[in-house]
């Protein structure tokens, strides 16, 4: 995995990459005016170190205390790069995390009290603009209770705020580690949903095109939470599940071998992702890693995993081979999401009620994989995150091609206002940033 998690190009387009990159350090320069170099705690820590901080969590009441205390300054610092007319309906109340192009902040609706969470994208630089576009195109469309609600947006030349849902639950992985038991049958309790999400979004032509443990969020910290998909900054639209796309992005250990021969392709990238994750979320360990990126992305083009050490030999058959029909490298005969929720293995461990505890091997392997992360880069502990990933989070190649264009949101340079009310779909305002905010409310 090299030394962080960040989304990047294959080599074969190292030229754009390297561009790229360049774009992303300065962007992320000019935008961080005021930031300290450390990151604030919740940012894009690769999902190893994120999960072994928390094998002896405090509970979710003091994490949270604990957090709010920490961030209640940084959120004092973040009202003042809010618009008026955010602050004027929404209470900030702290700093959740950062992305490549982005904050996001725990915020309070002032006239109903209810929690929500805002993303603060800068749309200025065109890579942050573009990684928006897409990400509102998709949440302007959906509405499904495994995929994150978009609740409205304000739209300005230089930012965009979009208020989603809160989830409150934490990572998938930092939930397997934590329950101190975790079994097959709560693998697929998980995975149904992701799989439902995923199948809503596949069946609407939306690929994710980023499907990692990160991008699932618990709603809330109680065991009957709902799952949520998020973070659609590199999601697509496809006229239909057949539709071929050819951009190269997404995060190395998760990309589909066709993305990496550059073959053109489509939703079943993400069925491979979920191959990726339900092996993560069985062993702890990756099905596919390396050091080096080059040797990485040479094991997935070959389909190069196995099922050794522990806990494999105490995981089922069936389970095996949901991971197998999600990794073949053929694409065509590749589980779809509405096949893979119907698998045996989904259907019958979702309903068994005693199941073999694979937690100590999870967690084990989890450990391993962040001391020798650690020391290969030893400036990332796990609260100082992913050095790497600042600015480079997101890397999207270049090349602007049909499916880049379709799908996104028109407009961004115009402002206006999304208000989504639950009864009626999206309703859109526009109002200029000048107006008042109340002039321009739904
Ligand atoms: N609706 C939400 N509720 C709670 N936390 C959220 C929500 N949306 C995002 N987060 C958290 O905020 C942090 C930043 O998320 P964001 O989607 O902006 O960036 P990212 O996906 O981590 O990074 P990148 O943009 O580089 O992919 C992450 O830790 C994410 O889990």
């Amino acid at each position: 995995m090299g030394c962080g998690n960040s989304k990047v190009l294959p080599e074969a387009s190292k030229k754009g990459y390297v561009s790229v990159v360049q774009s992303l350090v300065a962007f992320s320069k000019a935008h961080d005016d005021d930031e300290p170099k450390k990151r604030p705690e919740k940012q894009k820590s690769p999902w190893f170190s994120t999960s072994v901080k928390n094998l002896h969590p405090p509970s979710n009441i003091q994490q949270q205390t604990l957090r709010d205390g920490r961030h209640q300054d940084k959120a004092a610092k973040y009202k003042d790069k809010f618009d008026p007319r955010v602050t004027a309906r929404y209470d900030i109340k702290a700093l959740i995390g950062r992305g490549s192009f982005s904050r996001v902040v725990r915020v309070e609706h002032r006239a109903t009290r209810q929690p929500f969470a805002i993303k603060m994208m800068e749309v200025e630089a065109p890579e942050g603009r573009e990684v928006c576009a897409s990400e509102l195109a998709v949440l302007h469309r959906v509405r499904h209770s495994n995929v994150i609600q978009l609740i409205e947006v304000f739209q300005f030349p230089q930012r965009v705020y979009m208020v989603l849902e809160l989830a409150t639950g934490g990572e998938l992985l930092d939930r397997v580690v934590s329950r101190g038991h975790f079994t097959e049958r709560d693998a697929t309790q998980a995975l149904r949903m992701v799989l439902a999400g995923v199948g809503y979004l596949h069946n609407l032509g939306i690929t994710h095109r980023d499907l990692k443990p990160e991008n699932l969020l618990y709603y809330h910290p109680g065991a009957d939470s709902r799952l949520l998909v998020t973070d659609f900054g590199l999601a697509t639209f496809g006229i239909d599940r057949t539709w071929f796309l050819r951009t190269t992005c997404g995060t190395p250990e998760y990309i589909a071998p066709e993305v990496l021969l550059r073959r053109p392709y489509s939703c079943a990238v993400d069925m491979w992702a979920l191959g990726v994750i339900t092996y993560i979320v069985l062993s702890g360990s990756m099905p596919f890693e390396d050091e080096s990126r080059m040797r990485l992305y040479r094991s997935i083009v070959r389909g190069k995993y196995s099922f050794h050490g522990n806990p494999w030999p105490s995981v089922s058959n069936l389970a095996k081979d949901f991971i197998q029909r999600l990794l073949p490298l053929d694409p065509a005969t590749r589980l779809t999401a509405d096949q893979a929720i119907r698998h045996p293995w989904v259907v019958t461990m979702a309903a068994s009620s005693s199941m073999m505890n694979l937690h100590r091997s999870i967690s084990q392997n989890l450990r391993q994989r962040a001391s020798r992360s650690s020391s290969r880069c030893p400036s990332r502990t796990a609260s100082s995150g992913d050095s790497n990933s600042v600015g480079l989070g997101r890397l999207i190649s270049l090349e602007k091609n049909q499916e880049q264009q379709q799908g996104r949101a028109s407009g961004l340079s115009q402002p206006q206002r999304v208000i989504q009310h639950p009864a009626r779909g999206l309703q859109e305002h526009h109002c200029h940033p000048t107006e008042a905010p109340d002039s321009c409310e739904g």
